[in-house]
């Protein structure tokens, strides 16, 4: 009998509903119910990915602010400095920009090694000071991330792969931007979504029509063993 294969998830873009935010509630029951680790691999902090796997109901196993964090049900990593981000946010609130969230948000709250700024905000300057500290800003569609280049995503899932015991090209991943290209490069099977950014189409295994949760759930629907 085939076993389901592991999954790695994206949020943002591939678990949301059709309209592009919001978890699609019809995700919950086939996480729940999937016979293998499913790993949540995000650029959101750390808090997010583990309170989506505590409200559907499955381990705690999360890669957070795009590879900087990761948990692999026992241990917790920082795999990224946080003060190189921090500097440049004063520098460029300095020159008269804001990160664009208001002053008591949750955004980065309880973001530990990177720092999130809101896409309405100019990303030129942005960038320019984020050079001078060497550190670097992708956009995944929802928000600016100012990051170490370093760690990503797919270190992040391999470490916890390492610790459950589960091998890498088994995995089945989905996911919609930049941010999950590290992914696509370190699982078996890569999916984007179909609104996935150029990116994440190009580094995919398999684009595909289906949009957000729509597309999760094909996959889902694909690659789940039958009995
Ligand atoms: O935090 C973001 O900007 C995107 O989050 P995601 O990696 O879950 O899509
Ligand atoms: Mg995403």
């Amino acid at each position: 009998m085939r076993a389901d294969p592991p999954l790695v998830l994206d949020i943002d873009g591939t678990l949301t509903r059709p309209e592009g935010w919001g978890i699609d509630p019809r995700v919950f029951d086939p996480l729940r119910e999937w016979d293998a680790p499913v790993v949540i691999a995000t650029g959101k902090a750390f808090p997010y990915p583990v309170a989506l796997c505590h409200f559907v109901g499955i381990p705690e196993l999360v890669v957070a602010e795009n590879g900087g964090v990761v948990y692999t049900g026992d241990d917790v990593f920082f795999t990224a400095d946080r003060e190189a981000a921090r500097a440049v946010v004063e520098e460029y609130r300095a020159a008269g920009y804001d990160l664009g969230w208001g002053t008591e948000e949750t955004v980065n709250r309880w973001r530990e090694t990177e720092i999130a700024v809101n896409l309405e905000q100019p990303i030129e300057p942005l960038r320019e000071i984020a050079a001078e500290y060497g550190l670097e800003v992708i956009d995944t569609g929802y928000a600016y991330h100012v990051k170490d280049a370093d760690p990503n995503k797919g270190e992040g899932i391999a470490r916890i792969a390492d610790h459950v015991g589960v091998d890498l090209a088994d995995c089945v991943a989905v996911g919609d931007s930049i941010n999950d290209v590290s992914t696509f490069e370190t699982v078996g099977r890569g999916f984007a979504v179909g609104n996935a950014d150029e990116a994440a189409k190009a580094a995919a295994d398999e684009v595909l029509e289906e949009r957000h949760a729509d597309g999760t759930l094909a996959v889902l629907d694909r690659v789940r063993a039958t009995t």
